[in-house]
């Protein structure tokens, strides 16, 4: 699927090193997949999980979603060896973690020596002040928040409304729809919380984000539904159009829909709902 009309409502990390969960993923209804090699992957299982990861890959069954790699990072003992290992094993995009400059993306550019899309987890205070430079990288397809590290990093207490974090999201996101940049939210790792995770996907849908990175499986059908058009936005979207092409008949720009008015920049709001709940539906 083409990436600029691929939805990215639901990315679930899985560890590259659990055989049943790369199994388990076949079946799930996510619209992408973050291989793990970094964080959720143990030291001295490292060399392990990049195999098992590999033969995932080569026995396929993920269909449509998009099969994103987190390596570890270059300056790791590891990263250098993960993508030796798993470039041209099929995955859509490569991640790369604690990511603080752009010269971070041509590092693995080099590395990679194809034109894979690379994807940069946002999560160290350097990213946040060079966001535009690395979402301006011609490489750069896609930003993940990182905001476990984040959190780390400043020093900040874990809140329900995320307020510590609000001007490193919207960095995030300023960079990234700057420069036509897939974002993808950070985790909510208190899994078995529904009520916790509905309430920051929704924050994450407010601020702009095409969707939000999991961990586990159960949380998968409430990000595709909070980050997915809902039946009054495609039927208002559906209205703002035909009022707007009417009007457009009689000479005029601005029509009125539900009392508010609807000018050229909503219809191009209205068409991007449309095409994506299409992609949506095409993903199913
Ligand atoms: C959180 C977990 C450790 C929980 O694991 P577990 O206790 O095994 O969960 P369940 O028994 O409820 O699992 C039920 C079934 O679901 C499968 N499963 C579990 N997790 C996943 C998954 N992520 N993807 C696919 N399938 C999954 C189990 O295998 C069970 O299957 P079955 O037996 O067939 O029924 C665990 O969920 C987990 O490890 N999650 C991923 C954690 C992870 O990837 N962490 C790293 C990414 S987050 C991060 O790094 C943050 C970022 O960098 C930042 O800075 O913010
Ligand atoms: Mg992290």
């Amino acid at each position: 699927m083409d990436a600029e009309f691929r939805p990215y409502r639901s990315l679930l990390y899985i560890p590259g090193s659990k055989e049943r969960a790369l199994d388990k993923a076949r079946g799930l209804p996510v619209d992408a997949i973050l291989f793990d090699l970094e964080d959720a992957v143990t030291p001295d299982a490292k060399a392990t999980a990049r195999e098992t990861l590999k033969e995932a890959l080569a026995a396929g069954g993920y269909g449509a979603r998009a099969r994103i790699i987190r390596v570890n990072g270059l300056d790791t003992p590891w990263g250098a060896d993960d993508v030796a290992a798993l470039k041209g094993a099929g995955a859509d995009a490569f991640l790369l973690p604690k990511v603080n400059r752009a010269a971070d993306i041509d590092a693995l550019a080099d590395l990679l020596g194809d034109d894979t899309p690379i994807w940069a987890m946002m999560e160290t205070p350097q990213a946040i002040f060079h966001a535009a430079e690395i979402a301006a990288h011609p490489r750069v397809q896609g930003f993940v928040a990182g905001t476990n590290d984040l959190a780390k990093e400043l020093g900040c207490r874990d809140r329900a409304d995320r307020l510590p974090l609000q001007m490193a999201l919207q960095t995030i996101l300023m960079a990234a729809r700057a420069h036509g940049v897939i974002a993808a939210d950070g985790v909510y790792n208190q899994y078995k919380d529904e009520d916790g995770l509905r309430a920051e996907c929704e924050q994450g849908r407010d601020l702009g984000f095409d969707g939000k990175t999991l961990i586990h499986p159960a949380q998968v059908a409430i990000a595709n539904a909070c980050f997915a058009p809902t039946d009054a936005e495609i039927d208002l979207a559906r209205r703002q159009i035909a009022a707007h092409a009417e009007v457009e008949t009689t000479g005029q720009g601005v029509a009125v829909v539900d009392g508010k008015i609807v000018e050229n920049l909503h219809v191009e709001t209205a068409k991007k709902t449309l095409a994506k709940a299409e992609a949506i539906a095409q993903m199913a």
